[in-house]
């Protein structure tokens, strides 16, 4: 059996994903290596595109490769957002903030018309597995981190770009919908990692081959 070549199947999704920009368009840019891809093919593609970052590092390599970057703050809507993840389940929910930018992430897929997921065939599992991402308030820290009961706080990127604290929640995962009730409902969490497959609108999976294979989740009301 051929061994999976998760550069080269990041590379061919973020491809794909690229082709779906149009001129013109409004951009929202995730994070991680698999964007990382994703940045150049958008520069080499698209003369024309406003876009909007989700944390530090890619709005610093968006700006090298020569992509417009602009702040999220008075566009209300997004023609399109592409990211990657760290789990993609069957029914379309996903785990994302292994590298803490989720909370950034979750605001610009939900202000999107359309939000595409791009991943390598490793991120594809048959059930999610925790822990779940979370960023929190430092106010009551001590007390919301109480509350959750089962959490780490993260070593190596300790907060957000925006001050929370990064870290991740241990507990059952086998109802992703009522976890993520649970903590959007826990006051101190800014936000959690689950994103629900209503915010999806298309997963692309690269392969080693080269080849991807495009999944439509939510058609997102149009
Ligand atoms: O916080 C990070 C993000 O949610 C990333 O999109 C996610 O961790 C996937 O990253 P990568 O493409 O590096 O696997």
């Amino acid at each position: 059996m051929t061994p999976i070549d998760v550069t080269r199947e990041k590379q061919a999704a973020a491809q794909e994903a690229a082709t779906l920009v149009s001129d013109g368009m409004t951009v929202g840019l995730g994070t991680g290596s698999t964007v990382a891809f994703l940045l150049p093919a958008l520069a080499d593609l698209h003369r024309n595109i406003r876009c909007i970052a989700t944390s530090p590092q890619t709005e610093s390599i968006a700006r090298q490769v020569g992509l417009m970057v602009e702040p999220f703050r008075d566009v209300i809507s997004l023609d399109i957002a592409i990211d990657g993840a760290d789990q993609i389940a069957p029914d379309g929910w996903l785990i994302k903030g292994g590298g803490a930018a989720h909370t950034r992430e979750k605001l610009v897929a939900i202000s999107a018309q359309r939000f595409i997921v791009i991943a390598d065939s490793t991120k594809t599992v048959n059930n999610l597995k925790g822990p779940v991402p979370v960023e929190l308030l430092a106010f009551g820290l001590g007390s919301t981190l109480h509350r959750l009961g089962n959490v780490t706080l993260r070593e190596g990127v300790p907060h957000s770009p925006d001050g929370g604290i990064i870290g991740d929640y241990h507990g059952r995962l086998d109802d992703p919908q009522s976890t993520a009730a649970w903590l959007s409902g826990t006051p101190g969490v800014v936000e959690h990692g689950l994103f629900p497959p209503e915010m999806v609108t298309t997963i692309i999976v690269g392969h080693t081959n080269g080849k991807v294979e495009q999944r439509i989740i939510t058609n997102n009301g149009q």
